[in-house]
């Protein structure tokens, strides 16, 4: 049987993730820290005896520099990679570029936390979970899983909510149930899946 690889991995710690500011589609680099998680996402994966086929990411700095790192570890530069706005973190709209703590004092703890992590309410000007699934979903059935589901080992190098949108499907959770998952800097999450593409079984790297 082949075997149905797919790894996900948020990027590693961003210049505004260190400012604690709202980033979506804005476009900071990595930061020192997130450059030596990067790395260690690569090595944790070569420990793991992983081998790539093909890779995607967004068309964000964060996601890009993320996957450059990790294939260096992999010894795999140059693997095929699709770069897809489809992929792109969650807008955040006028949140963007606001300081995390200085929203919850305008708007309050709850409301920012609805805004970050509910499923289908957005925050002002910017996209819900829901609008991120509406563009991620479709392109991971149709340019993603295709080739998992053929025995590409597949790596997504993404963002925080575009891959909670991901995981909400191939994890089946419902609004309730994304709400509370969060996703740490530059941990991969090793899925293989079963030939109806529903999830035989996940590892994550955390630690
Ligand atoms: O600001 C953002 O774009 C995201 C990810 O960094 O933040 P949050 O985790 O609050 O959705």
């Amino acid at each position: 049987m082949s075997e149905r690889l797919l790894v996900l991995v948020r990027h590693g710690q961003s210049e505004w993730n260190l400012k604690n500011l709202f980033t979506g589609w804005k476009d900071p680099d990595l930061t020192e820290l997130g450059v030596k998680e990067a790395r260690e996402a690569g090595r944790k994966l070569k420990a793991q005896g992983l081998v790539f086929d093909v890779a995607f990411t967004s068309v964000l700095t964060r996601a890009q520099h993320t996957l450059d790192l990790i294939l260096g570890e992999l010894g795999q530069q140059g693997l095929p990679t699709s770069k897809n706005l489809a992929l792109n973190e969650r807008d955040y709209g006028d949140l963007s570029g606001l300081n995390k703590d200085d929203a919850r004092k305008k708007w309050g703890e709850e409301q920012v936390h609805v805004w970050r992590r509910s499923y289908d309410v957005p925050p002002p000007g910017g996209e819900s979970l829901k609008d991120t699934l509406a563009r991620a979903l479709p392109y991971y059935v149709q340019e993603i899983l295709p080739g998992v589901l053929n025995g590409k080992r597949t790596l997504v190098a993404a963002h925080g909510n575009s891959l909670r949108a991901l995981i909400m499907v191939l994890e089946k959770l419902s609004p309730e149930g994304i709400l509370k998952r969060e996703l740490a800097t530059g941990v991969p999450i090793i899925y293989r899946l079963n030939a109806d593409s529903t999830v035989a079984s996940k590892l994550d790297l955390a630690g």
